[in-house]
């Protein structure tokens, strides 16, 4: 479990990424981290990007509907004005957003805030997602979930898609994917 760095005096930023396959935990993970900041205190703000409309329009919602209200935001610039004042940033689905999310997210880091962002580090190809290499590598703090493959019932590391669509963004759920484990994600020709 994740151990947030005890940092008195000045106030210190970093960047920590929770990434995974889909049902591995990370919006959780996110909630639970965020929850416990403002039980400290601090001031935080909750972001996701506006294309991830899947449970709700505004609130990041897990898997099993733990909840936390969120701004929906477009551009990853908007994070440097929006997240003034603030101590802690949460960023749920990172691999959505533009090209210049790994930059905002460092210069946050830099200015002092804790950056906590949850996303998939792989597409239903098992090929990396959107700007998810570059955020793993800004990272002071990552921390990779797993979830559990539900042919066999080992660890999953693999989101496999089952509709015939080949397009990289593709929103849902349990009608479209399911985590599966590197054996049986490769058993369905999903590795040629
Ligand atoms: N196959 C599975 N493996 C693990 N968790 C699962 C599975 N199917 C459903 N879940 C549920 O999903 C929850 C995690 O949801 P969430 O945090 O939204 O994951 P993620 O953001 O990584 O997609 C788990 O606590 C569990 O209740
Ligand atoms: C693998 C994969 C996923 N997506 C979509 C499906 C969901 O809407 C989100 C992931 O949500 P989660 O919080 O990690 O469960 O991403 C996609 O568009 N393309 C993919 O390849
Ligand atoms: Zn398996």
């Amino acid at each position: 479990m994740f151990i947030e760095p005890n940092i008195t005096g000045e106030r210190r930023g970093w960047i920590e990424v929770i990434c995974g396959s889909m049902f591995s935990g990370k919006t959780e993970e996110l909630i639970r981290r965020l929850k416990r900041a403002r039980i400290a205190n601090l001031k935080v703000e909750i972001f996701k990007p506006t294309a991830d409309t899947r449970y709700d329009d505004v609130k990041i919602v897990s898997h099993n509907t733990n909840s936390v209200h969120s701004t929906p935001i477009d551009n990853s610039q908007k994070l440097l004005l929006l997240a003034q004042n603030v101590d802690v940033v949460g960023i749920d689905e990172a691999q959505f957003f533009d090209s210049e999310i790994a930059n905002v997210c460092d210069e946050l880091a830099f200015r002092g805030v804790r950056v906590i962002v949850a996303g998939l580090d792989m597409d239903f190809q098992g090929n990396p997602f959107g700007q998810m290499p570059f955020l793993l590598a800004k990272a002071d703090y990552i921390t990779k979930l797993h979830a559990i493959c539900v042919q066999c019932g080992n660890i999953a590391n693999y989101s496999y898609r089952k509709i015939p669509n080949e397009d990289q963004v593709m929103l849902g759920e349990k009608d479209v994917y399911e985590p599966r484990c590197r054996h049986c994600y490769k058993m369905d020709g999903a590795v040629q």
